[in-house]
């Protein structure tokens, strides 16, 4: 097991709405302010979504994402990793146009899921209308990925010299990804992202994340992928962080999967979730990766 972990930070995401907590970032300026906070506090990789500044809904703005990755690179030497799952209600094609930056890692979401996020709408919160409209309407929401998806997005990253990292939500999934290696698409070595606790798909539960695991390394061997896990909500993120680096396995934390440090504590801010997973890391005996580290750890370019 190595002593050194990949912690990734989520930001700020696609799958909140700001009246959910005023710790999440919105403008860019916040959002790298909030990346170069968490690098500092021991992220290594730094998971990117763009928000529309005035209102902070999720965007797939091209001329956002420009703006934060270039202020992040100019303020940290963290790994870049913008999303292409982007957010609800935007298309395959606008999801996969930050890879016209050449980014050097991006997500690629491994399957479709329902993707339910109204149960928040129903708490007692002042949202606006459309936050309201975007929660609720999680309800008919398909988190659309399929083969022809995960293959159009896989290409382009191909193109662009992007390693993908795999979001893999339930089980179901590690078979899509052998089918699309068996198509040549996708080859190992993989980067995964064990992603529990959305509704809809796999639950963020020590068994789930434990059978996922045996089936990729069944599936393709134990040395033929890294590995994170990544709890949605409280306290499924810290939970499935622990079992990780119990695990020898690497944790993405952040404002994008859970919004509390405690269980009756909000988050002030991503690097407090970071400072978190540190502190448990610290319990296992591991220390948080440098970027130069976490370049060799996930076969990246130094
Ligand atoms: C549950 C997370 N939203 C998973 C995620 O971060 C997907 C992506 O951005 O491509
Ligand atoms: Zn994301």
């Amino acid at each position: 097991m190595d002593d050194q972990v990949v912690i990734t930070c989520a930001l700020t995401g696609g799958m909140t709405v700001p009246t959910q907590s005023e710790a999440i970032p919105i403008t860019v300026e916040q959002i790298v302010e909030e990346g170069v906070r968490a690098a500092e506090a021991g992220a290594s990789v730094l998971h990117v979504h763009v928000r529309e500044e005035a209102t902070g809904r999720p965007v797939a703005d091209l001329e956002l994402f420009d703006r934060v990755l270039t202020e992040l690179k100019r303020n940290t030497d963290a790994v870049l990793q913008p999303t292409t799952g982007g957010g609800r209600g935007m298309t395959v094609e606008e999801r996969g146009s930050v890879l016209t930056f050449r980014p050097e890692m991006a997500t690629l979401n491994a399957g479709s899921i329902n993707f339910g996020l109204f149960p928040v709408a129903g708490r007692d919160l002042p949202f606006e209308p459309w936050e309201r409209d975007y929660l609720e309407g999680s309800r008919d929401y398909i988190f659309k990925n399929t083969f022809a998806d995960v293959t159009y997005l896989a290409q382009l990253m191909e193109e662009s010299g992007t390693r993908p990292e795999i979001e893999v939500y339930d089980v179901g999934q590690l078979y899509n990804l052998q089918y699309l290696v068996k198509e040549g698409v996708l080859r190992p070595p993989f980067n995964l992202q064990f992603v529990l606790g959305v509704l809809g798909a796999n639950a963020a539960e020590p068994d789930q994340l434990l059978h996922m695991l045996r089936t990729a390394q069944r599936l393709f061997g134990e040395d033929a992928f890294t590995w994170s896990a990544a709890g949605v909500g409280y306290p499924g993120e810290f939970r499935m962080a622990g079992l990780s680096l119990m695990l020898g396995g690497n944790v993405r934390v952040g404002l994008e999967d859970n919004l509390r440090v405690e269980r009756r504590k909000a988050a002030g801010s991503n690097a407090e979730l970071v400072e978190k997973a540190v502190r448990l890391a610290d319990l296992y005996d591991r220390r948080p990766a440098t970027p130069g580290e976490a370049r060799r750890v996930l076969g990246l370019k130094g």
